[in-house]
């Protein structure tokens, strides 16, 4: 039976609604499959139709397709249902290369020790084939790793989402927006749709008809790309010698009736999203592809990276994403904290070689990027301009960098004369590459803004994470453009690139005075200040941060709320900072926190979570945390992946999260680390801390001091149990990161463990290996290689 044919057999089932065949279209196919394979709605149905339990529905579709399983299966690495789950097997001979091919072609959902999981999505296979691969190619490549025969309908659903794929696309000429295609019926087709019609600039005109640019060959050299357990990529062919204008002029003439003829149509500059956004839902979605070399119309701008600026195989990785076929592809890289995105940003501003817009969250990153680009980039001083309430200069030449801050960018309240004099310098240009930094905090509206503000031939997304608890980052899809590379948090910190981390639960049983109170009916605020203030997970905290200390680490102590910290900290005789401690203070304990062997600890309300630079520090314990955000566990996480001694030998950095027993802190705080668990981050639980009885300075250890600690929960107001309100930056640059980037779902692995367990005896295997990788690394000597492809000129 033909794929088509055997997919409309496939689709009738319970999930849909009667289907028939002969009267189905592709496109009826291709929607019906689109909607049937949305995890959500699989899960909506499934549920709907009374599933066995809450994790039924997710084997289900398996079912509907039997097929058996090859002779050889035990060779091949992939478990693929018929609704485009892929289950990859990590110890696999044939990992690391089913995995690079996986990357590429579908979304990570799950990336455990010993299985990872993928889905195929639209988004991820129109990246797939907009880095080079067929959809033959995928179907192949899919069927090889596979161990059993493909389902027809993943067939369908592949050769469906990636056909359409490349037919039209959105470029910026003249600083006005034109969606273009070498087809003039794709753009008739697309000018039918009501809503498409609707955002069109020149309604009257007809279609506009020109000259093909005359462009380099499409070279799509593939996907294979340099790394460490590849081969590395093939050397660069010899750059040829571009034409002079005048033998392109000549041969242009010559060439005439030959010349290939584009078609295109105006679209309204605010309208660009729209556009965008129902291209996609109709299925015929829109490339924006930077042809940086041929752009002879805007001036180019002298910067290189330094020759001493070595970048890392998985940065390279995410850059050939973005560069394959010597054009700018817009997208979005995800990297974890501290993996080095802006190297990432600069590496690309370096690529692309034109004007560049970098957006970041607040002006300590701005500082940050100036001096990063400084660092590493040989671009003068003078052509970085920087846009901020404080600073609002600009370049001097035809070409240059400006780096500013979202909300300077949207903001139309009062703008200063100053102010207003950059924006319209902004505006009136064409920018060759707009680097969008913590892309998944900016909200939609706010980024359409900028995207009307800021003509960018090409977008580039950073983040460490795409997670957000409302389903906004969807949106991000057409408002900058699909996911390009996903890193590996786990092959990242077993390389050392990124410190490697111990997590652990402690779960503290309540005092029978607290858990009393607990139970009677009272607030929910007064029920989390009893849970937090819990005498059992202070002596907890106390301990840890003693065991910690006297293993030499830095350790600090998270609390979202103020009363707790306070309380804490001062019990401790600790230094705390929360949203109320002066800048000179701050700084102050930080610079502490640093060079200071007498403070080893600090306590941190949540306004550490995010930009903060701390690479001393190697240990963190939360004792209170915002509900179930999975974000602000990775932003925190954040923190200590970073550890300047993440590659000494035997070296753990640690996190604990402190729970009180049988209280709704259980909950969230499974909730919580879900992402990370799907990182491949293992949480441990720890019911019984060795040793903590016998210490003599225990805190509240008589019934006297406890029912003293009670009284106090009592006596404060259910106010004391919110959460810190905070606006603007809060540190000074000098500790800003310029990351506070985060992430996704499911429910978290525990596995029993003692404290001993976690301190690392185990884990030097790990780091021998990670040590040899490290000087592995080195010797390969990856030197600007990367920028010299990316920057040749395509044979002619
Ligand atoms: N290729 C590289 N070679 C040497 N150092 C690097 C490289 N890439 C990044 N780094 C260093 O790693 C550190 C972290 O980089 P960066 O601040 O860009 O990380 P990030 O991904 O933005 O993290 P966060 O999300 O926490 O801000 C910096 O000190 C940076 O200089």
């Amino acid at each position: 039976m033909p794929p088509k044919r055997k997919a409309q057999a496939a689709l009738d089932d319970d999930d849909f609604d009667e289907v028939e065949e002969e009267a189905l279209s592709d496109q009826d196919t291709f929607d019906k499959l689109k909607q049937a394979l949305d995890p959500v709605a699989m899960g909506k149905r499934a549920r709907a139709n009374h599933a066995v339990d809450a994790a039924s529905f997710l084997f289900k579709k398996c079912d509907q397709w039997d097929a058996a399983l090859k002779p050889d299966h035990a060779n091949r690495p992939l478990w693929v249902d018929d609704a485009g789950h892929i289950i990859l097997e990590s110890f696999s001979p044939i990992f690391d290369e089913a995995q690079d091919f996986l990357i590429n072609i579908a979304e990570p959902q799950s990336r455990v020790s010993r299985i990872h999981e993928y889905t195929l999505t639209p988004h991820s296979l129109f990246a797939a084939v907009s880095v080079g691969h067929s959809s033959q190619e995928i179907i192949d490549k899919l069927e090889r790793y596979s161990k059993t025969t493909l389902s027809p309908s993943v067939l369908v659903f592949i050769e469906k989402s990636t056909s359409s794929f490349g037919k039209a696309k959105i470029v910026l000429k003249k600083n006005m927006y034109f969606i273009e295609s070498d087809d003039a019926s794709v753009l008739q087709r697309l000018l039918r749709d009501p809503v498409i019609a609707s955002c069109r600039a020149d309604a009257d005109a007809g279609l506009i008809q020109e000259a093909a640019p005359k462009l380099g060959q499409m070279a799509i050299p593939g996907t294979k790309m340099a790394g460490i357990n590849q081969p590395t990529q093939a050397a660069a062919p010899p750059v040829e010698p571009r034409p002079s204008d005048m033998i392109a002029a000549l041969r242009v003439d010559e060439d005439e009736e030959d010349v290939a003829q584009v078609h295109s149509f105006r679209i309204e500059d605010q309208e660009r999203n729209q556009v965008i956004k129902r291209c996609q839902d109709i299925g015929l979605p829109l490339t924006e592809e930077y042809d940086f070399n041929n752009d002879f119309t805007n001036t180019n701008l002298d910067i290189d990276l330094n020759a001493h600026t070595q970048i890392r195989y998985y940065q390279e990785k995410a850059l050939s994403k973005m560069f394959s076929n010597s054009r700018a592809r817009s997208g979005i890289i995800v990297l974890p904290c501290g993996a080095g995105k802006t190297l990432v940003g600069i590496t690309a501003a370096c690529g692309v070689k034109k004007s560049i817009m970098v957006l970041c969250t607040s002006a300590m990153s701005v500082v940050q990027w100036r001096n990063e680009f400084l660092k590493w980039s040989n671009i003068k001083p003078e052509d970085i301009a920087v846009f901020t309430s404080e600073s609002k200069n600009l370049f001097p030449r035809g070409a240059g960098i400006i780096i500013s801050t979202y909300t300077m960018i949207t903001s139309t309240k009062n703008r200063s004369h100053d102010s207003a004099q950059v924006m319209k310098f902004i505006q009136d240009r064409e920018w060759g590459l707009l680097i969008a930094d913590e892309v998944h905090v900016v909200p939609a509206a706010m980024f359409k803004k900028v995207t009307y503000s800021i003509k960018s031939h090409a977008k580039l997304g950073l983040t460490a994470t795409l997670l957000r608890e409302d389903d906004k980052i969807e949106d991000l899809n057409f408002l900058i453009g699909p996911k390009l590379y996903e890193a590996n948090w786990q092959e990242l910190s077993e390389q050392g690139h990124i410190a490697k981390v111990q997590c652990a639960e402690v779960w503290c049983q309540m005092t029978p005075e607290f858990y009393a109170e607990w139970l009677k009916p009272s607030s929910v605020q007064k029920r989390a200040l009893l849970s937090i203030m819990n005498p059992r997970k202070f002596q907890a905290c106390q301990f840890l941060i003693d065991y910690h200390e006297r293993r030499g680490d830095k350790i600090i102590v998270f609390s979202d709320n103020v009363y707790a910290l306070e309380k804490y900290a001062k019990k401790l005789q600790k230094v705390y900072i929360y949203g109320g401690t002066t800048q000179t203070e701050r700084l102050r304990i930080l610079e502490n926190f640093q060079h200071n062997a007498d403070v080893n600890t600090i306590f941190l309300s949540k306004i550490g979570d995010t930009s903060l630079d701390l690479p001393e520090a190697t240990c963190l314990i939360q004792i209170s945390s915002h509900y179930g955000s999975r974000r602000q566990e990775a932003q925190r996480l954040g923190r200590i992946l970073r550890a300047k001694r993440r590659n000494d030998e035997g070296f753990n950095a640690f996190f604990y999260s402190l729970v009180s027993k049988d209280t709704d802190e259980m909950f969230y705080s499974s909730k919580r680390q879900a992402f990370l668990v799907d990182q491949g981050y293992a949480f441990k639980v720890i019911t019984r801390l060795e040793g903590l009885e016998q210490r003599p300075d225990l805190a509240f250890s008589t019934p006297q001091d406890r029912r003293e600690l009670l009284m106090d929960v009592l006596l404060a107001k259910d106010a004391d149990a919110d959460e810190e309100k905070i606006a603007g930056d809060m540190f000074g640059s000098k500790f800003a990161s310029t990351g506070s980037r985060a992430k996704r779902k499911n429910v978290a692995r525990r596995t029993a463990g003692t404290l001993s367990e976690l301190s690392g005896g185990q884990d030097m295997a790990y780091i021998e290996y990670s040590k040899s990788r490290n000087k592995e690394l080195k010797k390969k000597g990856m030197k600007n290689d990367f920028l010299r492809k990316l920057t040749k000129v395509p044979k002619k």
